[in-house]
């Protein structure tokens, strides 16, 4: 489960904050997408999620865990996938998703590997290939399999599906669906109003660092979430 309770961060030297009281929480087998237009909050939630800032006033919990307080177990319980995964070009994706495991202290067997990537979407064959020759799709995918090498009970996305194609975006929303049904807490930062209907849940829309609405996916077509986007953002958050 992922927690905010108040949760505020002021930049040094700024003025207004960047996140403003918030308040949410993100339940064991829920995805909860984050929507908001540059600025909004968005990355500096995250971050205090991963206990990678300190925040000004609340509470950022994984599992019960505060961020804040102890970074380091509330990394170990949740497994973040960045906008652009980070792997090496020379090792195939097996043998990066063994040596990121290695280095999370993750116990898990090595058997699990290829069925782990298999599960993440990334083709069979691709598997024993340099990933210097992968598709963004590709490594998104090993960095899902990563994450769930670790397995971890919370899951944060940051632009996960950010320069894929329709069909892969499509591809990844499915896998985000199977991650939430197998009991994953799923909080995903994302620009694409189609994917945050898509992967289902509730959907956050941030402006100015306060989350101003939410909607059930299931309650709101694509062109209703898109109006209530453009006019929360129009007005600031107060719409
Ligand atoms: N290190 C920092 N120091 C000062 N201000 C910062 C810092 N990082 C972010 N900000 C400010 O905090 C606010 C929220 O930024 P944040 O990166 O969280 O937004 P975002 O919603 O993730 O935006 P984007 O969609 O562009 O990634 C912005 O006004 C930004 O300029």
């Amino acid at each position: 489960m992922l927690e905010a309770r108040g949760l505020t961060k002021r930049y040094e030297g700024a003025g207004a904050p960047a996140l403003d009281r918030l308040d949410l929480t993100v339940p064991a087998g829920e995805v909860f997408c984050l929507l908001g237009p540059n600025g909004a909050g968005k990355t500096t939630t995250v971050n205090l999620f991963l206990g990678f800032l300190a925040p000004t006033e609340g509470q950022a919990l994984v599992c019960g865990v505060d961020a804040a307080k102890d970074p380091l177990g509330a990394r170990a319980r949740l497994a973040y996938v960045p906008e652009t995964v980070t792997l090496y070009g020379a090792l195939t994706g097996l043998e990066n998703l063994g040596y990121f495991v290695e280095v999370s202290g993750a116990a898990t067997p090595r058997s699990e590997f290829l069925p782990l990537l298999l599960a993440a979407g990334l083709p069979e064959e691709a598997a024993t290939r340099p990933v210097r020759a992968y598709s963004k799709g590709m490594r998104q995918k090993v960095g899902v399999a990563i994450a769930l090498a670790r397995r971890a009970q919370a899951l944060v996305l940051d632009e996960p599906t950010s320069g894929l194609d329709p069909l892969a975006a499509n591809e990844f929303a499915k896998l985000i669906e199977r991650l939430r049904r197998e009991g994953l807490a799923v909080l995903m930062v994302t620009h694409d109003l189609f994917l945050a209907k898509q992967c289902g849940g509730r959907i956050g829309v941030m402006a100015q660092g306060r989350l101003a609405r939410v909607f059930g996916a299931e309650d709101v077509d694509h062109l209703g979430l898109e109006r209530a986007y453009l006019d929360i953002v129009a007005s600031g958050g107060t719409a």
